[in-house]
């Protein structure tokens, strides 16, 4: 197992923002030949430990850096990673799209001036070998935009790993498995495996998915509020140990992993009617959405499934098809997102930081945006809606002030989500709700989205998130090649079920 001796070890580690302590006290003492995971609520202070590391924040006076035993002075210089053999997989993975793969994998090098020139034949060699290393079938010359999801989450991993250099150290992951499709996963870990099997290097695992953390890591560290809550051995723990662990108190609304009771929706009316759907990856595909039912869309990465609900709002192009809601039949090919709202048709994005929000502006500003054109425009009025609202959706910390992109990633997701409930929608359409939220936020969300359902709304959700589909759901639809294959409702509507449908091992008969 792990080596005694620690490849890297922080000690007494605080951060303050302004007058708020994000971290406090905190060590952490990573082992060579370990994944080590590191957990937390959202907000709990994992990605400004990950900044301190990279060097981008300087630490409060007083912590401490030793990298295989030599001190290290904080706070760490720019770039000053690169000599420590650190490197880092960032959730936006950092990828720049109109460069080809070869050309990405080598930007670091490049801009830290350490490459003077290059022989790209050479550098397109040995890019093929890295694949070839870890099963990846992909052109070292093809764009970055032409990849899909799985493959350029693989090719920022794997240029991360060539980044760790000779004296590789540690490898960061922070969260990566969030916009990776399911497919992708089990490759990411057997790459992740193959780096620490020597021993020589330690990976460290930012991730709320517990059952990633429990198979795939072999201590873990926990942040709760900014204090470690100390490290653990994986296998002396089980997900409720790790759940007290990371909420620190009873989790405040029904356990996220648990599903509600069975609703039979058989006999109820349609809300809405979506006929003939349209685009470049769905063939004609429809579905009902009754008055109170959550109804889930999945598949593997380019089976369509994804394609549907930006189509529905407008904000991507339809080829064809025809919405109805209440008495009205929109065409989607010509439907806006004002169309869509003028019928009390809202869409929350999958991503939350290009789409669905003004980063620079305050959560005030952000969640009022939609109840502006209500005329309700006077600022102590916003002001309380605001407040009003972040203390319903439990956005922490309790400051509308605060800007919006300062949040944590799960803050910013309630906060989003409750910008677009508090307008009374009748059809939700979500793209991935829960992902980068943690176990708490997560359950908070899911009973944000039961309590509108249950007031009549009907909703939809695209994700690959098999689990949170299976407990939040009425009904799944699977998606394969642009068709929906299987319909899972009842006892069918297990993780693994969704698994096995998804992955064409099961089918369940669609009804018409
Ligand atoms: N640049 C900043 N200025 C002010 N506050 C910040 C800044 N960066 C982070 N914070 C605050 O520090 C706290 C910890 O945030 P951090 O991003 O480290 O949390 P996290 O554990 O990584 O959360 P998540 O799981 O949602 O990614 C949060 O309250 C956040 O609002």
């Amino acid at each position: 197992m792990s080596s005694p001796d620690p490849i890297v070890n922080i000690v007494g580690l605080s951060k303050t923002f302004g007058s708020h302590t994000v971290l406090k006290d905190v060590g952490l003492t990573i082992h060579a030949g370990e994944v080590h995971g590191l957990l937390g609520e959202n907000g709990s202070g994992k990605s400004t430990l990950i900044k301190v590391l990279a060097g981008f924040h300087a630490p409060d006076p007083g912590a401490a850096l030793q990298v295989r035993g030599r001190d290290v002075p904080l706070p760490v210089p720019a770039g000053g990673f690169r000599e420590l053999g650190i490197s880092f997989v960032h959730q936006d993975l950092a990828l720049v799209p109109d460069l080809s793969v070869v050309e990405n994998l080598r930007v670091g090098p490049v801009v830290a001036g350490s490459r003077p020139w290059i022989s790209w034949r050479r550098e397109k060699g040995t890019a093929r070998a890295l694949f070839d290393r870890f099963g990846l079938d992909v052109d070292p010359d093809a764009p970055v935009s032409s990849l899909g999801e799985t493959d350029r989450a693989l090719v920022a991993i794997l240029r991360a790993v060539e980044e760790l250099g000779d004296h590789r150290t540690l490898l960061v992951l922070d969260e990566p498995t969030v916009f990776l499709p399911r497919e992708g996963t089990d490759l990411l870990f057997s790459v992740v495996r193959e780096i620490v099997v020597d021993k020589k290097a330690a990976v460290l695992f930012v991730s709320h998915d517990l059952d990633e953390v429990l198979d795939h890591t072999d201590r873990v560290t926990v942040l709760r509020d900014g204090v470690s809550q100390g490290t653990h051995r994986t296998r002396d723990l089980t997900a409720v140990s790790l759940i007290d662990l990371i909420v620190g108190r009873s989790l405040d609304s029904a356990d996220p992993r648990v599903a509600g009771p069975v609703r039979d929706f058989d006999d109820a009316a349609p809300l809405a009617r979506i006929e003939e759907l349209e685009t470049a990856t769905v063939d004609g595909i429809g579905f009902d959405v009754r008055s109170g039912e959550i109804v889930g869309l999945t598949g593997i990465a380019g089976s369509g499934y994804d394609d549907v609900l930006p189509a529905v709002y407008g904000a991507r192009p339809a080829r064809g098809g025809r919405l109805t809601i209440g008495p009205d039949t929109v065409a989607l090919q010509t439907i806006t997102p004002i169309d869509a709202l003028d019928r009390k048709v809202v869409y929350v994005p999958p991503d939350r930081k290009v789409e669905g929000s003004a980063p620079e502006l305050t959560v005030a500003e952000n969640v009022t945006l939609p109840i502006l054109g209500a005329g309700l425009v006077k600022p102590g009025a916003l002001r309380v809606a605001a407040a009003s609202l972040a203390e319903r959706c439990d956005v922490r910390p309790r400051d509308p002030q605060a800007v919006y992109g300062s949040l944590s990633g799960g803050n910013q997701q309630k906060a989003l989500l409750g910008k677009w409930l508090q307008t009374d929608p009748a059809l939700v359409l979500l793209a991935e709700p829960t992902q980068g939220v943690d176990i708490g936020a997560r359950a908070r969300i899911f009973e944000m989205l039961r309590e509108t359902a249950r007031g009549g709304a009907g909703i939809v959700v695209a994700s690959s998130d098999y689990e949170q589909l299976s407990v939040l759901c009425d009904r799944v639809l699977v998606f394969s090649r642009g068709h929906i294959v299987a319909e899972l409702t009842g006892d069918h509507l297990s993780k693994h079920h969704i698994s096995d449908s998804v992955l064409g091992l099961t089918r369940q008969e669609v009804k018409a």
